[in-house]
């Protein structure tokens, strides 16, 4: 049975599933092979950490598992749909309803407010704001009072919360973070990850996340090593210790 053509039978025991991913960028005459046949289940309301040296893939994986970005062959499926058959306006309104992404630079409107910030998503998708449950996002991550600050006038923990708040308010199926504590400080980093991780666990979603960092891969419930596109190793209940350990040994091989 070839992978690469049959599409993916619907799964709903999985919340996020890549069948043979393969994603090739251009590169002068040459290509670069990003990821390489990566096949990988994440079950509902699990928290994933995606972790490996610099060009491993690891935003690659992210961006095509949240359907930012097509592979060039195998397949995304996202609860029972699978991204890779959609057209590209389907694809943007299944990630308005169904993904929420956190960005390390936050990606802020730096015009609108907090609140409307946070209401984007919903508003991209012509639907109205639910007042109760944006408010209890923000009181959630932290933000009481801000809803009307511009994103000039807060940190960068408040900003990144806001970003949160902004993944969650469509209440997705998976929420993709792509180092979203790395242009923190290790205590307002903790604060991020502690909000995040609690949201998403209050709600019952799975998170991905891709982190440098061993002790946040720490508080994941497995991490997911990548090198060269593929995935190397994984690591179920990982430890800060466990986690430095894997990766001195990939780095020494
Ligand atoms: N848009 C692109 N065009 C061309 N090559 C790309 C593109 N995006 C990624 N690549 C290449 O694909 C490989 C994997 O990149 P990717 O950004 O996924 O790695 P990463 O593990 O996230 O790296 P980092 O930790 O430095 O962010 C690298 O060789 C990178 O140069």
């Amino acid at each position: 049975m070839s992978f690469i053509t049959a599409p993916a039978p619907p799964d709903t025991s999985t919340a996020v599933r890549l069948v043979q991913v393969r994603k090739t960028y251009p590169n002068g005459l040459d290509q670069t092979e990003a990821l390489a046949s990566v096949s990988v289940a994440l079950r509902p309301g699990s928290f994933t950490a995606i972790m490996g040296p610099s060009g491993s893939g690891k935003s690659t994986f992210l961006n095509c598992a949240a359907g930012l970005d097509r592979p060039t062959s195998g397949h995304v499926v996202v609860g029972d749909v699978d991204l890779t058959t959609l057209r590209p306006d389907a694809l943007t309104q299944f990630r308005r309803r169904h993904i929420g992404f956190v960005f390390q630079a936050y990606n802020l409107v730096g015009h609108l407010t907090v609140a409307q910030n946070v209401q984007l998503p919903l508003l991209l998708d012509g639907r109205r704001p639910d007042q109760a449950w944006q408010d209890h996002l923000m009181h959630a991550v932290g933000l009481d009072g801000m809803a009307d600050r511009l994103p000039g006038q807060l940190s960068g923990g408040q900003a990144q919360r806001v970003a949160i708040a902004r993944a969650l308010i469509t209440r997705p199926t998976v929420v993709f973070a792509d180092e979203p504590t790395g242009a923190l400080d290790s205590h307002t980093g903790q604060q991020v990850l502690d909000v995040l991780q609690g949201a998403v666990r209050d709600l019952g979603q799975t998170l991905v996340l891709v982190t440098h960092d061993p002790r946040v891969a720490a508080v994941a419930d497995q991490v997911l090593f990548l090198a060269d596109g593929h995935v190397v190793g994984h690591l179920e209940q990982p430890t800060t210790e466990l986690v430095a350990e894997h990766l001195l040994a990939a780095a020494g091989r």
